[in-house]
């Protein structure tokens, strides 16, 4: 069988636990071959109450970066932090070149903060990179900025969010509730344009979650380049993440990240609801 190859244009997390380190991780434990376009390196300044520093990377090293990855070629590709307008559109201008599946992760912020970093990247994303997508993974803060409505607090106001992202554009939407929704389980909702499926895990009482969104859009970018469906491969990331999320630990007093070999070393117990 040959080894199927992905890319993941995202943000460097020093830290090792998000970012295109999540990515990477994530794709060796899915068994593909992990490629890795630096937009951004990202710091934590233990001085400073672990104040979180971003060094941008420039754009004319972006594109070697990416020229070198498709001449290689690849099988599927995903986006992460991206931190510019001009970045963005470098990775829109990739996944049209590619033609291959791509899974964007709107990430606006790190976890934690609820502020847009910078509000002419939010648009960008929704204009420019979020109509590409096979499928887009905002989390409940970033679907609220997509959709431009008010925050999201009910699986409802997750639906009426869902259809106006699809709107945009993508062929399938995922909100991740995760531990925001007000809600005794881990849900996030599919949808496909027709259909909504509810994805639920049990909610793990753990503040060691960094990652996860990055650990989970990177499991659907694994999966589709081996061929599996949209739905298969979110199944399999849903695993995944809730595996990874079982058995997160603390790295230090500030960060904890999930932990990417749980589901190879451990397997995955999960309930799923269609709706
Ligand atoms: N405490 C938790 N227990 C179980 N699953 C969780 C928990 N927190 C997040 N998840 C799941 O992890 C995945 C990533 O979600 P989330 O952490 O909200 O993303 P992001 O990092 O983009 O904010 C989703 O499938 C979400 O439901
Ligand atoms: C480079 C980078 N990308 C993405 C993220 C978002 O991480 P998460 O998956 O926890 O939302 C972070 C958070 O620190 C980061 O440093």
């Amino acid at each position: 069988m040959t080894m199927k190859k992905v890319l993941t244009i995202a943000g460097s997390d020093s830290s090792g636990g998000a970012g295109i380190q999540a990515d990477l991780k994530t794709f060796q434990e899915l068994g593909v071959y992990g490629m890795s376009a630096l937009t951004t390196i990202v710091t934590m300044d233990p001085k400073n109450d672990w104040h979180h520093n971003v060094f941008p990377i420039e754009i004319s090293t972006l594109e070697a970066q990416i020229e070198t990855i498709l001449s290689v070629g690849i099988d599927a590709m995903k986006t992460g932090m991206l931190g510019s307008v001009e970045i963005i559109e470098t990775a829109a201008k990739t996944i049209k070149e590619s033609g291959v599946p791509a899974v964007i992760d709107p990430v606006m912020v790190c976890k934690g903060e609820d502020e847009v970093l910078h509000p002419e990247t939010a648009d960008a994303l929704r204009e420019v990179l979020v109509p590409l997508a096979t499928v887009v993974t905002p989390n409940l803060f970033e679907a609220s900025q997509l959709a431009q409505v008010k925050p999201i607090k009910t699986i409802e106001e997750m639906k009426k969010a869902a259809e106006k992202i699809h709107a945009l554009g993508p062929k399938y939407v995922i909100i991740k509730g995760g531990s925001k929704l007000q809600s005794e389980k881990a849900i996030d909702l599919l949808f496909d344009g027709e259909n909504f499926t509810i994805l639920q895990a049990e909610l793990i009482n753990t503040p060691y979650i960094h990652g996860a969104g990055c650990t989970f859009s990177s499991a659907i970018t694994a999966e589709l380049a081996k061929g599996k469906s949209v739905t298969e491969a979110i199944d399999v990331a849903k695993d995944f993440i809730t595996a990874a999320i079982t058995h997160g630990f603390k790295l230090n007093e500030y960060v904890g990240p999930t932990m990417h070999g749980a589901y190879r070393t451990f397997g995955a117990d999960r309930t799923k609801v269609e709706q």
